[in-house]
C-alpha cells in the first residue's frame, strides 16, 4: 500500500532528525523502499514526486554540512506534501456508546424528535442513512492566510482581530453590518447583511477565523457574509475540509454538520464487509475510512479515495445481487420440460408475406432452446422500434401453446393491451387457440367467466396488462409470460409470476434501446436476445426539421401523403406543469387541422379520454375510418399503422430524445417512403436546433439513446420511476460505466467460485439490508 511507502520514508527522515542514521545513509534506504515498492508507486502516480524526492538525498561528498541541513528541509517540506495528499489515516476515539446501524436517527445527539423529521425528508432515517449521505460539495478551510496575501476571487481563511465595527441602515429592511478585521498584515472589511446575531460575537478586540471569498471594494478587500468561528488563538483553529450538504426546508448546514460529526463517531464500529479480495483488486479504502472520508476527508486525496471506494462499494453490492439473482433463478427447475413440436409454428410463418430477417430467427432460436431447457427462461428480447419483436414473441407463445400450456401477454396499459389482443387474435385464432383480453375495463361478469376458464385449462392466450399479475387469476398451466414494457418491469413481479405457475418461462420485450453498458447494468439478471437488424425493403425514415413560418408548406406536403392514401399523425407534447394546456393545445389543433384538411377525416386521441374512448379512436385510426390523428403523447408506444408515412411532432424540443424516436417508430413500418417532420420554433435557441439536427441524422436507436443519455443525465433519461432499480447515491451511471463493468466482471468471478454467502456473514447482512427488498433476495439468500 502507499501509505506503507509514505510512512517507511517518513520513519527514515524521523530516525535522522533523531540521530540515529548519518545523512549519506538515507539514499540507500530510500533507493530500496523506492525500488521494492517500485509498481504501487508508479500505479499511485506517484513517480515523478518520488524521484525529486531521491534527488534530495542524492550523496554527494561535496556537500556542506550547512547545504545537507537545507536539503533535510527540502525533503522533509515534500514528504509533507506527499503525505497530506496521500493521507487516509487518522485513529479515531471510541465514543462512549455503540449505536447500531440501523438506530432511528432520533436517537442521534443533537437531533431529536422534531429534527429527525426534517432529516427524513432529505432520506435520512438512520445512522447508516447518515453514512450514506453524500455531500455535494466541500470547503477545503485548510488554507489560511495573511490577509495581505489573499487574493481576489480567492475562498480562503483568514485570522484577525475585530478592530472596527459599524452599523449601516440603509432601509427598512436592511442594515449592513461591517467589521474592520487585522491581522499583522493587512486589513480586510468583513460584511454581513441583516443578520444582527453577528455583532454578539464580533465585539472589538476579539479574535475571529472567517472563511469566504476576497472580494474588492473600493479598493479594500472584503468578504461577504463568511462563515466565522471566534477563537482565542491561531491554534484554536481547526483548519480541515468541510462537507456541503444538500439540504431542505428546515436545517443549515452547520447544524448538519455538527449532526455529522456525532453521527460518523460511529464509524468506529463499523465492520468491512466487502470480500478482501475486492478490496485488493480495486484497492478499496476500508469501510471506516471510506465513509468517514466522504464527510470529513483528511486531503482531498482521503476524499477522492473514498468517492471512489464508495462508489465501488455501491456497483459491487448491487451486481453481486442482481447476478446471484440471476443464478438462483437459473437453478429453479421448471418441473417438467416443455416438448416443443413446432408444427404450429410452422403453419404460422407459411401464412406470413415476410421472411423473417436473420436477428429474429436467431432470437427465436434462443427462445426456443430456453423453452426447452428443464431451467425457466429470463429473457429480454430487446430491438429498436418497428424491429419485429411481436412476431418473435407469437412464435414462442404458439410454441407453449401447442405444448399444452397457457401463455399470459402483459401491457403498459389497457389501450395497448386491447391494440395487442387484436393483432393476437387475427394471427393466433386461425392456428386454432383460444385467446382473450382481461384488463381493468372487462366487464365484472365477463371478469368472472375468464377466469374460470383460465383455471380450467380452456383459454389458451390471456392478453392484458401488467395487472394481471396483482389480480387473483389462476391459470391451470402457465407456461410462459411475454411482458411488453414500456419502461422496466421489475424484479420483484416477476418473481411474482414465479410463484403462481410453476416457473414459467419469461420473455420481456423492450424497445427502450439502451445503451449497452447500461444494459448490463438494469438487465443483468435477464440473458439477452437483441434484434438488431430491420425487415428487408424498409425504407430509412427522412427526419425533417421545419420551422413554425414555414407550416404551410408542411400542410401542402400532408396534403399530397393524404392524396395517396397514406396517414398521418400530429403529436403534441405532454406539458408537465399543465395538463390542460395540453389538451387546449391538441384540441385547439385538432380544430385547425380540421378546418386545413376539410376533405378528410381527423380523430383526436388525448390522456382525458376514458379507455374505451380512446381505444374506439386508435380502432377508427387502424381501420382508417381517420386520415390523420392528433394526439398527446399517449400515442407513443406500441401501435402498429403500416399505412401511416408521416409524422408531425410539435414542440419536439419537450421530448427527450429516445421519446422521439418512439414516436418517429410509429410510420415507417412499412415498404412505403416515411417522413418525421420535427416543428421548431422559429426563434428556437441553438442547442435545441442543433440537438434535433443530430437526432435527424440517426435512425439508429441505441445511438439516439446515447445522445439522449448525454443531453439529460441517467434520471431523467430513465422517467422518475426506475421499476426495480434502486437509487445510486455514489455512482454515475454514464461517468462510472468502467467502475460498473469491472465490478460485474469481479463479481461474476467471484460468484463463481463461492456456493453460498455462509462464510461472508457480513457482506449476507449488508446485501439483505440493502437489497432485501427491493431486488427480493430475501427469498434466495
Ligand atoms: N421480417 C420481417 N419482414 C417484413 N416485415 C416485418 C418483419 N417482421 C415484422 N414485420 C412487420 O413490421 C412491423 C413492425 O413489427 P412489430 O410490430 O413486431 O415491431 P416491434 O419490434 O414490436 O415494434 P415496436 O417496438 O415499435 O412495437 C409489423 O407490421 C410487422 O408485421
Amino acid at each position: 500500500m502507499i501509505e506503507e511507502v509514505i510512512n517507511s520514508f517518513d520513519y527514515i527522515v524521523q530516525l535522522k532528525e533523531k540521530g540515529m542514521i548519518t545523512w549519506e545513509e538515507i539514499f540507500p534506504s530510500f533507493y530500496s523502499i523506492a525500488k521494492n515498492n517500485f509498481k504501487v508507486i508508479q500505479e499511485n502516480g506517484l513517480l515523478e514526486d518520488v524521484k525529486k524526492i531521491l534527488a534530495y538525498t542524492k550523496p554527494l561528498k561535496t556537500l556542506s554540512e550547512e547545504r545537507k541541513e537545507r536539503r533535510l528541509e527540502g525533503l522533509k517540506d515534500s514528504l509533507k506534501i506527499l503525505k497530506e495528499r496521500y493521507l487516509v489515516d487518522e485513529v479515531l476515539e471510541k465514543p462512549e456508546k455503540k449505536l447500531a446501524p440501523l438506530t432511528d436517527i432520533k436517537y442521534i445527539k443533537k437531533v431529536g424528535t422534531k429534527r429527525a423529521l426534517i432529516l427524513n425528508k432529505l432520506g435520512i432515517f438512520s445512522l447508516k442513512d447518515f453514512f450514506y449521505y453524500p455531500p455535494r460539495d466541500y470547503e477545503d478551510r485548510r488554507k489560511v492566510v495573511k490577509i495581505f496575501n489573499a487574493k481576489e476571487d480567492e475562498k480562503v481563511v483568514i485570522i484577525g482581530n475585530v478592530v472596527k465595527s459599524e452599523e449601516v441602515k440603509i432601509n427598512k429592511g436592511l442594515t449592513i453590518y461591517n467589521f474592520s478585521v487585522e491581522d499583522d498584515s493587512g486589513v480586510i472589511i468583513v460584511t454581513f447583511f441583516n443578520q444582527d446575531y453577528v455583532k454578539s460575537y464580533l465585539k472589538r478586540g476579539v479574535k475571529s477565523a472567517f472563511y469566504g471569498k476576497i472580494e474588492y471594494s473600493y479598493g479594500m478587500k472584503q468578504m461577504k457574509s463568511p462563515d466565522f468561528q471566534v477563537i482565542e488563538s491561531d491554534e484554536d483553529f481547526k483548519s480541515e475540509i468541510l462537507p456541503v450538504y444538500p439540504l431542505t426546508f428546515g436545517i443549515f448546514q452547520t447544524t448538519m454538520r455538527r449532526i455529522a460529526k456525532e453521527a460518523i463517531q460511529q464509524t468506529y464500529f463499523l465492520e468491512e464487509f466487502l470480500p478482501e479480495e475486492f478490496v485488493q483488486e480495486f484497492n478499496l479504502l476500508d469501510l471506516k475510512k471510506r465513509i468517514k472520508g466522504i464527510h470529513f476527508p483528511l486531503s482531498i486525496y482521503h476524499k477522492e479515495r473514498s468517492w471512489y471506494s464508495l462508489k465501488y462499494e455501491e456497483a459491487i453490492l448491487f451486481e453481486l445481487a442482481m447476478i446471484y439473482l440471476k443464478l438462483k433463478m437459473k437453478e429453479m427447475k421448471k418441473g417438467e420440460t416443455k416438448e416443443i413440436k413446432g408444427e404450429l409454428t410452422k403453419k404460422f410463418l407459411n401464412t406470413l408475406n415476410f421472411e423473417l430477417t436473420q436477428a429474429q430467427k436467431r432470437s427465436y432460436e434462443e427462445i426456443r432452446k430456453d423453452l426447452i431447457s428443464p431451467y425457466p427462461m429470463n429473457r429480454l428480447l430487446q430491438g429498436d422500434v418497428g424491429s419485429g419483436k411481436t412476431v418473435v414473441s407469437e412464435l414462442a407463445i404458439i410454441d407453449v401453446c401447442e405444448a399444452g400450456y397457457q401463455a399470459a401477454v402483459m401491457n403498459p396499459t389497457s389501450v395497448l393491451a386491447k391494440q395487442q389482443f387484436k393483432k393476437l387474435s387475427k394471427d393466433l385464432e386461425p392456428l386454432g387457440l383460444k385467446i382473450v383480453l382481461l384488463t381493468g375495463d372487462t366487464k365484472e361478469s365477463d371478469k368472472i367467466l375468464i377466469k374460470e376458464k383460465l383455471k380450467l385449462g380452456e383459454i389458451d392466450v390471456v392478453v392484458g396488462t401488467h395487472a394481471i399479475i396483482q389480480q387473483d387469476v389462476e391459470f391451470k398451466k402457465l407456461g410462459l409470460v411475454v411482458i411488453d414494457e414500456q419502461h422496466r418491469f421489475g424484479v420483484n413481479q416477476r418473481l411474482e409470476l414465479i410463484k403462481k405457475g410453476n416457473h414459467p418461462d419469461i420473455l420481456v420485450m423492450t424497445a427502450t434501446p439502451i445503451p449497452r453498458t447500461l444494459a448490463m447494468t438494469f438487465y443483468g439478471d435477464l440473458d439477452v436476445s437483441l434484434i438488431d437488424e430491420m425487415p428487408k425493403g424498409r425504407r430509412p425514415i427522412k427526419t425533417i426539421l421545419i420551422a413554425e413560418s414555414n407550416r404551410k408548406s408542411l400542410y401542402e406536403f400532408v396534403k399530397e401523403e393524404l392524396d395517396q392514401g397514406n396517414q398521418v399523425f400530429f403529436v403534441y407534447p405532454l406539458i408537465e406543469e399543465s395538463e390542460a394546456l395540453e389538451l387546449k393545445n391538441a384540441i385547439s389543433m385538432y380544430e385547425e387541422l380540421s378546418k386545413v384538411f376539410e376533405e378528410y377525416k381527423v380523430g383526436l386521441l388525448h390522456g382525458r379520454l376514458s379507455p374505451s374512448e380512446k381505444n374506439d379512436v386508435m380502432d377508427k385510426f387502424v381501420q382508417k375510418e381517420y386520415d390523420i390523428l392528433v394526439s398527446t403523447s399517449v400515442v407513443e408506444v406500441g401501435i402498429d399503422i403500416p399505412d401511416a408515412t408521416v409524422m408531425v411532432i410539435e414542440h419536439p424540443d419537450r421530448f427527450g430524445l429516445s421519446q422521439l424516436h418512439q414516436l418517429r417508430g410509429r410510420v415507417g413500418r412499412s415498404d412505403k417512403q416515411s417522413y418525421c417532420f420535427l416543428v421548431i420554433d422559429d426563434d428556437a435557441n441553438n442547442e435545441i436546433k442543433s440537438k434535433m439536427n443530430s437526432f435527424s441524422k440517426t435512425l439508429d436507436g441505441f445511438e439516439v439513446a446515447e445522445i439522449d443519455l448525454k443531453w439529460r443525465g441517467p434520471g431523467k433519461f430513465f422517467g422518475v420511476e426506475q421499476h426495480g432499480i434502486p437509487e445510486f447515491k455514489f455512482l454515475d451511471l454514464v461517468e462510472d460505466i468502467n467502475i460498473i463493468e469491472n465490478s460485474r466482471k469481479k463479481v461474476e468471478r467471484f460468484l463463481a467460485t463461492i456456493q453460498s454467502f455462509d462464510r461472508y456473514p457480513n457482506l449476507k447482512h449488508e446485501l439483505q439490508t440493502r437489497y432485501g427488498d427491493s431486488i427480493h433476495l430475501v427469498n434466495v439468500l
